[in-house]
């Protein structure tokens, strides 16, 4: 399959706004995939991202390029070898063997090829919010179910191997695929709430458990080998001895564990949140120290050679108790309302978020945003991707201030514009966002600083309102910056759905 067939099938899914129509043409090119890794290279490419990871060629070495050639000749598997050489080519004499790969495969293309490899070497092309378009193409193009593909994506955490098996071993390959100790799965995720009185009512029976402001962590233990990850699967098992430590002297061979980590003050209560995520990049023995993470484990996936994940949550937690004791997160399983309501209150008086009220009766859904877990919290918030950010006035002149928000598109576009502000930006942020955003650069004006689509950020609001000013048709009022969310990418983002949910219904 030639590589002009991949840049084709791309801009056809960038032209288009249409879900049908990105599904179609991805699932036409997936079947021209002669074999498993080109099928593999395909989806890759087409997610705007490389099998082989970072092949660490910077714009530098992307300057000076070789004429393009005329007619494509380049093919999948040809782009794919390439990158797997740069990604081999270390050491002494290394930036002159990489800079004759880079030169051999940028002449052999013509000029669209060669714009798409820039932009694909770069991450410019990076479309975490294709994901689900991608699943359905997936499906579509090996004639299985959407459920068959999504579910072995989840369990396994990896969208290239899944559209190799399901293209060569259909349906039967996908069932295949188990939950396995040493491997990530995506977490379940909660919806929105109003009140723990609605989501018990909706949930009964029930267990109601505090929502702590930390981070999420899936810790795998197969003997004494212990691995954890982040909510997005980024392994982090050095960065966090003591979490490491710990589950090694648990009383039990292999588990699986999903829960939420952070550290305490003195006086017991919560630490921001960005403290914890700080310890998540490279750590020094010293800042272990100073900052010590606690595990609060709140489900439990595998334990000692049984699968838990489609059992219900009642017996999960069953093997929960008995895997982590002490380190359960504080909740009450199938509690009266009042019981419930003074889990809330408990929280929110010792500084926690809010709480998560759970089904009972639910297996757990890898990936996937349910009914089942609802959470409760006093303030409403959404996460939002940066779009752009205005220069300051007065005190904040010279720092980059007011940002462009946008709601995920459902349908795979870029975000939707739903408003603006500089409220809740310390002068640290302001700092930050004047540093860092110059990277994220897609383009600039005299007003601001337009970036590509990857930042997220947590935004409080008051609430939406109906606007003809904005694409989507709704605005936010009153919103104020919480916090940057380094944990989510601009797929986890909150969709235009979710904010347009927000409008108040018209009376009558
Ligand atoms: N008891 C708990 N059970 C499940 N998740 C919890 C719990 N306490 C804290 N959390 C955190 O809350 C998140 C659940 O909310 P959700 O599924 O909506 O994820 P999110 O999009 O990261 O939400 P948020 O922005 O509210 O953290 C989990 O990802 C986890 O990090």
């Amino acid at each position: 399959m030639g590589l002009t067939d991949v840049v084709a099938v791309s801009a056809e899914v960038g032209a288009t706004r249409s879900r049908l129509a990105k599904v179609a043409a991805i699932a036409g090119a997936l079947r021209l995939a002669e074999d498993p890794d080109e099928a593999r290279a395909v989806v890759a490419f087409l997610s705007g991202a490389i099998r082989q990871g970072r092949i660490g060629a910077g714009w530098r070495t992307l300057v000076a390029l070789p004429p393009p050639a005329a007619d494509p000749t380049l093919s999948v598997a040809d782009v794919d070898v390439a990158f797997d050489r740069l990604v081999g080519t270390r050491g002494a004499g290394s930036v002159g063997r990489r800079a004759e790969i880079i030169a051999g495969l940028f002449g052999a293309a013509t000029a669209a090829e060669q714009r798409f490899l820039r932009a694909l070497i770069t991450g410019e092309l990076r479309q975490g919010a294709l994901e689900g378009v991608m699943l359905d193409a997936v499906a579509k193009a090996a004639d299985v179910p959407g459920a068959a593909v999504r579910r072995a994506f989840m369990l396994s955490g990896r969208l290239p191997e899944t559209a190799a098996l399901a293209l060569a071993g259909g349906v039967d390959a996908l069932a295949a695929v188990r939950l396995e100790p040493g491997r990530p799965v995506r977490p379940m995720l909660a919806s929105p709430g109003t009140s723990v009185t609605a989501a018990i009512a909706d949930l009964t029976p029930c267990l109601v458990e505090y929502k702590l402001d930390g981070a999420r962590i899936q810790v795998h233990k197969v003997d004494n080998e212990i691995r954890v990850f982040t909510r997005t699967l980024r392994e982090i098992t050095h960065s966090v001895p003591e979490l490491v430590e710990l589950v090694r002297g648990l009383p039990c061979h292999t588990v699986v564990l999903d829960g939420e980590t952070l550290a305490l003050s003195d006086d017991g209560r919560p630490r921001p949140f960005q403290e914890t995520q700080s310890r998540f990049g490279s750590t020094t023995e010293e800042q272990v120290r100073a900052l010590l993470l606690r595990p609060y484990f709140f489900d439990c996936l595998h334990l000692d050679g049984v699968d838990l994940i489609d059992e219900p949550l009642r017996a999960r937690n069953e093997a929960l108790n008995r895997a982590v004791g002490p380190h359960v997160i504080p909740g009450a399983v199938d509690p009266t309302p009042e019981e419930a309501e003074a889990v809330g209150v408990a929280a929110l008086a010792a500084g926690h978020e809010g709480v998560m009220v759970k089904d009972l009766d639910s297996a757990y859904q890898a990936g996937r945003r349910g009914k089942a877990w609802q959470k409760v919290k006093p303030v409403h918030t959404l996460d939002l991707v940066v779009l752009g950010a205005e220069w300051g006035h007065g005190r904040r002149s010279g720092f980059l201030s007011n940002l462009h928000l946008g709601a995920r598109d459902p349908d795979g576009g870029p975000p939707i514009m739903v408003g603006k502000t500089f409220k809740g930006l310390t002068d640290e942020l302001l700092r930050w966002q004047t540093a860092e955003f110059p990277k994220y650069q897609r383009d600039r004006d005299d007003w601001a600083v337009y970036l590509r689509p990857e930042l997220v950020v947590e935004i409080a609001l008051d609430g939406v309102q109906a606007s003809t000013r904005y694409p989507g048709g709704v605005a936010l009022r009153f919103a104020r910056v919480v916090r940057y969310r380094p944990d989510k990418q601009a797929a986890d983002a909150d969709t235009i759905t979710d904010v347009r949910g927000l409008l108040p219904v018209a009376p009558g």
